[in-house]
């Protein structure tokens, strides 16, 4: 099939912006096939295969050689890495140049399906706590889906316009806003999005962006950082809303250290406030997609929105759970002490106590999809755990576990039945290659699987896994 051609207004620009001697090198780049790459997460036993094409902006970054059948990797499905453009993991080099202290509380305001949503999550560990929302239903549950399986359990998943965080005025200590754009940048990954660009198109995502970002500036607490994301190359859409952030807010510029062989393009934006910079990402230059971002840091003497303390927690849905029977679950599960537990119906949710403040007031503001880890529920004295439990890198002290092969693996995540000779009777956490997958129930005479019916995988064909 001959490929989409490219919108000729769309060209006209790119020949303009970037001259006669580097526009054919910009085309022929964008028809060629996209690199693979994954971000592996360090928090999850991966002996990556990979280690000879690392990206060179992030370390846990690696090109493959072509494109696996994700789908049939036991791995993908545990949360062991996560498949993202190389362009993207640059935002792991803003945090460690600038050293973004790792304790705060960050806002991923547009994060679904939640690439770097990952990211923020890895770089937090155990020491911070992230909010990340989607304003779409149907994304905000991939992006749910996306948190739980990398398992660090310091997330918060919420659905929410950007206008429901105007009471967080000054609350975060880092806020991305990888905004929804005009998508230039994949025309090559997705050749289909050149259909759907126009220049009406690319001035009303400006437009939203400038509303997006209207509310964005005023979240960021003082000393803390505003990050701006597109994957789109036009001005609209980037240099100016940095322009508008700056003619809106009082920020100061951060400059990020390049290594010249990266091929990233740095551009000087002037504003009101001084010059300000964008890091542009081209596929002829990079080995990435396009993408452009930039970086505010919010001055000291800004507004900083403590959480108030309230003896009572109060949500509709949400109880706090009574100091008996947090001690008795975190004895049972073999948990560290600072856990505070929580619950949703009958079902027992876990958070590191250090963020349980910043939760807590959370709530009153946002609706939430998912938090922390779900553990699962007593049954009379029996408990019951959760697949979120599973893949999660909470300890799973006191249950079997059980390391299944390859076939054996396809099978569980296919949620078909099975049969395994000498299993203990019980709850048997089942892994691959040692990570865990999720949770069989040997009854004696039968296995039951409990991978979730909604995640199981349908293909078939074994062909080539990673
Ligand atoms: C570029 S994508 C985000 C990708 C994500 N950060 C990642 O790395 O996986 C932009 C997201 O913004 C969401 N979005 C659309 N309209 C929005 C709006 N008005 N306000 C906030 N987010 C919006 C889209 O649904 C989409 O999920």
């Amino acid at each position: 099939m001959p490929p989409i051609k490219l919108p000729e207004a769309f060209e006209a620009r790119m020949k303009n912006f970037l001259g006669n001697n580097e526009f054919p090198e910009f085309v022929k780049a964008i028809e060629k096939d996209p690199r693979v790459s994954i971000r592996v997460n360090p928090a999850k036993n991966y002996k990556n295969q990979n280690s000879q094409n690392p990206v060179p902006w992030n370390r846990d970054g690696y090109y493959l050689e072509d494109r696996p059948s994700f789908t049939l990797d036991p791995l993908f499905h545990a949360g062991c890495y996560y498949v993202q453009e190389s362009s993207s993991m640059f935002i792991q080099h803003i945090l460690e140049s600038v050293q973004v202290p790792r304790k705060g509380v960050f806002l991923d305001l547009a994060a679904a399906p939640g690439g770097k949503s990952t990211l923020l999550s890895s770089y937090l560990r155990g020491e911070g706590f992230l909010v990340a929302n989607e304003v779409i239903k149907a994304r905000a549950n991939v992006l749910k889906e996306n948190s739980i399986k990398w398992g660090l359990g310091n997330i918060l998943v919420t659905q929410n316009d950007p206008e429901h965080f105007r009471d967080l005025e000054g609350f975060f200590d880092l806020v991305l806003v990888d905004a929804p754009c005009s998508g230039e940048g994949m025309f090559r990954k997705d050749p289909e999005a050149r259909n759907e660009w126009s220049e009406e198109h690319v001035n009303l995502c400006a437009a939203r962006q400038e509303r997006i970002m209207d509310q964005a500036g005023a979240l960021t607490k003082a000393g803390g950082y505003l990050i701006y994301s597109t994957c789109t190359f036009n001005e609209k859409e980037n240099e100016d809303i940095v322009r508008f952030v700056c003619s809106e807010y009082a920020y100061e510029p951060v400059r990020i250290p390049l290594e010249p062989d990266w091929g990233i393009k740095e551009t000087t934006i002037e504003t009101e406030d001084g010059n300000f910079y964008g890091y542009r990402f081209y596929p002829h230059l990079v080995e990435g997609e396009g993408f452009f971002v930039t970086v505010f840091k919010r001055p000291n003497d800004a507004l900083v929105h403590e959480p108030k303390k309230s003896k009572d927690f109060k949500h509709p849905f949400i109880k706090a759970v009574g100091k008996q029977e947090s001690q008795k679950l975190i004895e049972n599960l073999g948990l560290e002490k600072e856990s505070s537990f929580y619950n949703l119906q009958d079902s027992f949710f876990w958070i590191n106590s250090k963020y349980q403040q910043h939760f807590e007031y959370l709530t009153r503001y946002l609706n939430i999809k998912y938090f922390g880890v779900e553990l699962g529920k007593y049954n009379k004295q029996q408990f019951i755990p959760n697949h979120e439990f599973a893949i999660s890198i909470l300890p799973k002290t006191g249950f079997e576990t059980f390391d299944l092969d390859l076939k054996q693996s396809l099978q569980f995540l296919r949620k078909d039945d099975f049969e395994i000779e000498g299993l203990p009777e019980g709850w048997i956490l089942v892994t691959y290659h040692k990570t865990p997958l999720g949770w069989i129930k040997n009854l004696g005479n039968r296995i039951n699987n409990y991978y979730p019916k909604e995640w199981r995988i349908r293909m078939q064909d074994h062909s080539k896994s990673l």
